[in-house]
């Protein structure tokens, strides 16, 4: 890996100590291979034709080659060059069309076992900083970009991008046509891919782990999850905050960890409550015994489907408290009333997602991480969609006035995103308010 010069802690322009890679537009060290369904020419190659780079080692160059492989389940090969740490991961990609948060991206735990591919072509720019971090550390499998900026320059930046995914021993892969990427995903929906810097294994051997890899029927929630209860006391900063219309009142909300981002806890807290977070597996009865004045279910990665254990648990807490779903959460509400869930195309990720809420017609751009969705037809009388992503009219969120319950599929607590939906929070205070009059 390349050495990086040491670098005084804020104010600094880190530079990396390889010269630009000749990157945008710069095809040149691809093979291009038109494949039979598009007459397109895309910068990968199938697992069968050779790779564009051999041979090319024997050239003495003054920027970096190629040194990476992605390799999709569908047998193209993406030649790439590493960052971050290196070796040899499988995950599921998924491409994410925020323009900004690459670091809340990264540990965001709903991302545990994928791929996160950035659609804005220019990432690194920033840096990282202690301040963006939404878990103990990245639970995600990998990430893919297009340009890693070749310099970063903010006040806050205490790290580069480059050495943060190092020390977390997260891959990162650059120089890959991110767009080509992502138009194969849209249309053929998430793929999974293997990401490798071994030049020892063959593609065929990443086209294998790639086939015999599995997200779906698997429990993600129990690798993310806090070990024991923890109670959390962090608001937004006052230097962030940006709603002064927070309750007086205190409220004592136990939020169930399925990988909850510290967001979600920062604004419960700006909000006036006081928090209990627990494990995915705490009992109901041990929670219901604190006499919380409402749960918050987290959001989480994986499959709704593969976690009959907090299905269960949302089953026994629903109606007894008001409760409060987002993403995972609200997902696992929609299974608990005896709903379904089921897996999206490519899902949806970014903090550009219009949501319409139905009772007042108003429309929020929203933040969003999700690959399943509940499917309003399969749910109970009673329950009411209210609210729809207006790019596929999707179930967005629930209320079911009788239980004292609301969902979101999408993230109020953006972080990163816009803050259109922090008012949710205001809502679950109400619910929780209105329960005790
Ligand atoms: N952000 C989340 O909670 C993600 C929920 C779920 N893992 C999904 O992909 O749909």
């Amino acid at each position: 890996m390349r050495p990086l010069p040491s670098r005084p802690a804020v104010h600094a322009v880190h530079r990396r100590t390889s010269p630009a890679p000749p990157s945008i537009g710069g095809l040149g060290q691809h093979g291009r291979v038109t494949f039979g369904r598009t007459t397109t020419p895309v910068v990968c190659r199938s697992v069968a034709s050779p790779a564009a780079n051999q041979g090319a080692k024997a050239v003495e160059r003054p920027w970096k080659l190629s040194d990476a492989r992605l390799v999709l389940e569908d047998g193209s090969v993406w030649n790439a060059k590493s960052f971050g740490a290196s070796g040899t991961q499988v995950g599921e990609v998924v491409f994410n069309t925020s323009l900004t948060g690459y670091q809340e991206i990264l540990t965001d735990p709903s991302y545990a076992g994928q791929f996160v591919l950035m659609t804005n072509p220019h990432i690194g720019n920033t840096g990282v900083n202690s301040g963006d971090e939404e878990s103990i550390k990245c639970f995600l499998g990998g990430l893919i970009i297009r340009n890693l900026s070749i310099c970063t320059s903010n006040w806050r930046c205490t790290e580069t991008l480059d050495e943060y995914l190092r020390k977390r021993n997260i891959m990162g892969i650059y120089d890959v046509d991110t767009r080509a990427i992502t138009r194969r995903l849209r249309e053929d929906g998430s793929l999974i891919g293997v990401l490798s810097t071994d030049q020892s294994l063959k593609d065929e051997e990443l086209l294998e782990m790639a086939k015999n890899w599995k997200i779906v029927g698997v429990d993600l929630i129990s690798d993310v999850t806090c070990d024991a209860p923890y109670e959390w006391v962090d608001k937004t900063g006052s230097g962030w905050e940006f709603n002064d219309n927070q309750s007086s009142e205190t409220f004592h909300v136990v939020v169930y960890d399925f990988g909850v981002k510290h967001n979600i806890l920062r604004r419960l807290a700006s909000y006036g409550c006081k928090i209990t977070v627990v494990p995915a597996s705490w009992p109901a009865s041990d929670v219901l015994n604190l006499k919380p004045d409402g749960v918050l279910f987290s959001n989480g990665p994986g499959d709704p489907a593969a976690v009959p254990y907090a299905v269960k648990t949302v089953q026994e807490i629903v109606g007894k408290v008001p409760v409060f779903g987002i993403c995972m959460g609200h997902q696992l509400i929609g299974q608990a009333l005896g709903g379904k869930t089921f897996k999206m195309k490519f899902g949806h990720h970014g903090g550009n997602h219009p949501v319409r809420d139905n009772r007042t017609g108003r429309v929020d751009i929203s933040a969003q991480n999700h690959n399943y969705a509940v499917d309003p037809e399969s749910l109970p009388e009673g329950v009411q969609v209210t609210h729809i992503n207006l790019n596929d009219q999707s179930c967005a969120g629930l209320v079911f006035p009788k239980m004292k319950l609301m969902s979101l599929q999408y993230h109020p607590e953006s972080s990163p995103g816009p803050h259109d939906s922090d008012l949710a929070f205001g809502e679950f205070v109400e619910l929780m308010k209105n329960n005790r009059l």
